[in-house]
């Protein structure tokens, strides 16, 4: 079926498709998409997609979506992760933003999403829905649609359960569903949960070569094998191999740092095939990775010197904009190998043309296991990229034949587990009931009406466990003031529930900040272990033997009691980072990457206003000025002597601890010392736009 074919049956959304058709090169629709439009996608029937990776899913719900808009629904979209949420955000405006109004909400768990009735489309992340339904914004019943992408990662323990509250909450609004899921063992169930039609297929657009290295060959599954040169070690020999053939490798590792090493490796090789243009762009893609931080890590510096060689890493520790500048100079085929970890197949849409798993294996509660099926699955699915290979090719590598036979069976023959609720579990139960009540006031019974909605029910029938668990965590609401009764018997949220519901908290934590503020006094060492002690913190840095000394020895000094020396440990590499402490010692001494230490610190932060907004709610305020000081120390990384330098836009911490040298204190310091002065300190043109900046705050 042609595209145009639909704007016919659909004349509501004829202009979104002739601009599709113009503008995005599409015409005969993928066969899973025709399915889709046959078993009445656009007539408003729920659905669940199952297919492989870049098969065409966001086109099925870019026209289920733009069909609904034109009916006067709202229409949600709404992914796990932020990176996805905001990669679909920038895909669907540049495509529909003149058309309808597309909005995006993945931050700021504290907010009422009021704010977002004026579009017509919302991205959001799971967990950004679910607060916002705390908050109950009148939009909510204008809802026509409802896209669940990624449906299959209702199977993660972190990520899982939320996505099932939402979807379940959401049913009750009866919207349309649309669930996108990876090809899974049990689709049928998720698509029976959900009262959809099942749309299944194996369709690729770009055919999947599938195969195990060994001995210098690959053997592949549906082609013939291949033999390689011999000479370097596996990954490398397979990279080169496809570079040589003008295409790309991605280089699945089961580390962070392994993930480092191994594109070190591959940056050393691949620069002999680097042509001089190609040569002269990367060592300005390398500049600007190297300046994207106020002073360049051992990190940044590792990686722009790797990336002049036409390799990169990628991984959740590097700065985002570093993320960006890969996999943009990756899409424009100047970067030759990404070496990951397999995050980035569940995250952003990168494809290339040869998917080579290094580690089929990565630490687990066992020790090294194997990756799910189902994740290396997502891997493959990474090979080939539409409009510019006709294949795609994923490759494991064996070290001996009984591996080869084990990894044959495994992943080539093998099919992906099925998917399974995580919904079970106490923290995960004691948040979203929180969160249920916070809604709307229900019985004990409703509660138990809801659960048995939820694919947990669906897939366990007998729910007794969860209404176990379910009555313990009622008793500790109860205890901790965050529910009552209301005079109709219902259980309702206090005032002071209510907010720990709408800050998004899991209520053990508030529980726990209102015992640490009820403390006459509390250090600042203490507070900060109590807070990185919480559940939203985890998971924290294992205690390295080289690290034992000087962290037990500041644990006993402070009295920190027994128990909580993870928590420990990343309240001492917080003290350290206040200390002014660069970033590539808190990398060397504590294994703590800038990017990940900027995600701690952002929890932190969403920690302090917390606790700042519960103690304003149970007037326990004695500690709120330490708590305030503690949260801008933390976002800026210094001593309390510089809050006053760092407050003026434009200046970081290393700029203000040069000004504080020179004996300038504050902003009076920084009029005072004048455009000379200061120029000597941070160069000329930040000290104009520094005092120009102080001018317009006087004015
Ligand atoms: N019918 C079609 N004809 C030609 N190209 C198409 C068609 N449908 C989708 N595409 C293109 O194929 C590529 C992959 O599509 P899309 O991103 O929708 O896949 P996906 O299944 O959403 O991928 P992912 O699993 O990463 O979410 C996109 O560039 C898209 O424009």
């Amino acid at each position: 079926m042609h595209l145009s074919e639909v704007s016919k049956r659909y004349p509501a959304i004829e202009s979104a498709i002739t601009r599709i058709i113009e503008e995005d090169g599409i015409g005969e629709l993928y066969e899973p998409q025709e399915k889709a439009i046959e078993a009445g996608l656009l007539d408003g029937e729920n659905m669940t997609i199952a297919i492989p990776t870049a098969s065409g899913k966001t086109l099925i719900a870019e026209l289920a979506m733009l069909s609904k808009v034109q009916q006067g629904y709202k229409a949600i979209y709404l992914a796990p992760l932020r990176a996805l949420a905001s990669e679909k955000y920038e895909e669907l405006k540049k495509k529909h933003g003149k058309l309808v109004n597309i909005g995006i909400s993945t931050s700021d768990l504290d907010s009422s999403g009021s704010e977002l009735d004026k579009f017509d489309i919302i991205i959001m992340t799971n967990e950004k829905m679910d607060s916002i339904m705390r908050h109950h914004p009148s939009w909510i019943g204008k809802i026509g649609i409802v896209v669940l992408d990624e449906v299959h990662l209702i199977d993660s323990a972190n990520r899982g359960p939320t996505l099932e509250i939402v979807a379940t909450k959401l049913m009750a609004l009866k919207p349309q569903f649309l669930a996108l899921s990876a090809t899974i063992e049990n689709s049928e169930e998720i698509a029976k949960w959900l009262n959809s039609k099942l749309v299944e297929s194996s369709f690729r657009p770009v055919k999947l070569s599938k195969g195990v290295y060994f001995n210098n060959e690959i053997s592949f599954s549906g082609k013939s094998d291949q033999k390689l040169e011999a000479g370097n070690s596996p990954s490398i020999s397979l990279a080169i191999d496809i570079i040589k053939k003008e295409a790309q490798g991605l280089v699945f590792v089961s580390t962070r740092r392994s993930a480092e090493a191994e594109s070190e490796k591959q940056s050393k090789e691949i620069v002999h095939l680097l042509n001089a243009k190609e040569k002269k762009e990367l060592e300005r893609i390398a500049d600007r990775i190297l300046n994207v931080l106020e002073s360049p890590t051992k990190q940044c510096i590792r990686l722009s010197t790797i990336v002049r060689g036409g390799a990169a890493f990628h991984h959740a520790g590097l700065h985002n904009t570093q993320r960006k500048i890969i996999e943009d100079s990756f899409k424009s085929n100047l970067i030759k190998t990404i070496c990951s970890t397999p995050t980035l197949a569940a995250g952003v849409n990168l494809p290339g043309k040869r998917v080579i798993i290094r580690d089929y294996k990565r630490y687990g509660t066992f020790g090294m296991e194997p990756i799910p099926v189902l994740e290396v699955h997502q891997m493959f699915g990474r090979a080939g990229r539409p409009k510019y290979d006709t294949e795609g090719e994923a490759v494991l590598i064996a070290s001996s034949q009984d591996e080869f036979d084990e990894l044959w069976e495994h992943y080539i023959e093998g099919r992906p587990e099925p998917i399974s609720s995580k919904l079970g579990v106490a923290p995960v139960l004691r948040m979203h009931t929180l969160g249920l009540i916070a809604e709307s006031p229900r019985s004990r019974e409703k509660l138990v009406e809801f659960y048995n909605k939820t694919f947990y029910a669906f897939q366990y029938s007998d729910v007794s466990h969860l209404e176990t668990i379910l009555s313990e965590i009622l008793d500790d609401l109860f205890e901790w003031s965050f529910i009552e009764d209301d005079a109709d018997g219902n259980l309702r949220c206090t005032r002071l529930g209510l907010r720990v519901a709408q800050l998004y908290l899991d209520p053990l934590t508030a529980f726990e900040i209102i015992q640490m503020l009820s403390e006459s006094k509390i250090s600042v060492e203490l507070m900060l272990t109590m807070l990185c002690n919480a559940a939203e913190m985890r998971p924290l840095g294992a205690i390295r033997r080289s690290e034992e000394d000087e962290i037990y020895s500041a644990m006993d000094s402070l009295e920190i009691e027994d128990g909580l020396e993870r928590a420990f440990k990343q309240a001492y590499i917080f003290e350290k980072w206040m200390d002014e402490i660069h970033d590539d010692v808190l990398y060397d001494k504590y294994a703590m990457p800038p990017g990940v230490l900027r995600g701690k610190l952002n929890i932190m932060d969403w920690l302090l206003y917390a606790s700042s907004e519960i103690s304003r709610i149970t007037s326990k305020d004695r500690h709120s000025h330490q708590v305030l000081t503690l949260r801008r120390r933390l976002k800026y990384g210094v001593k309390k002597e510089l809050l006053p330098l760092v407050s003026v836009r434009g200046i970081g911490r290393v700029r203000a601890r040069k000004i504080y040298t020179a004996g300038i204190k504050d902003k009076i310091g920084l009029k005072k010392a004048g455009v000379e002065k200061l120029s000597s300190l941070i160069g000329k043109k930040t000290a104009e736009k520094i005092l120009t900046v102080l001018d317009k705050d006087d004015y």
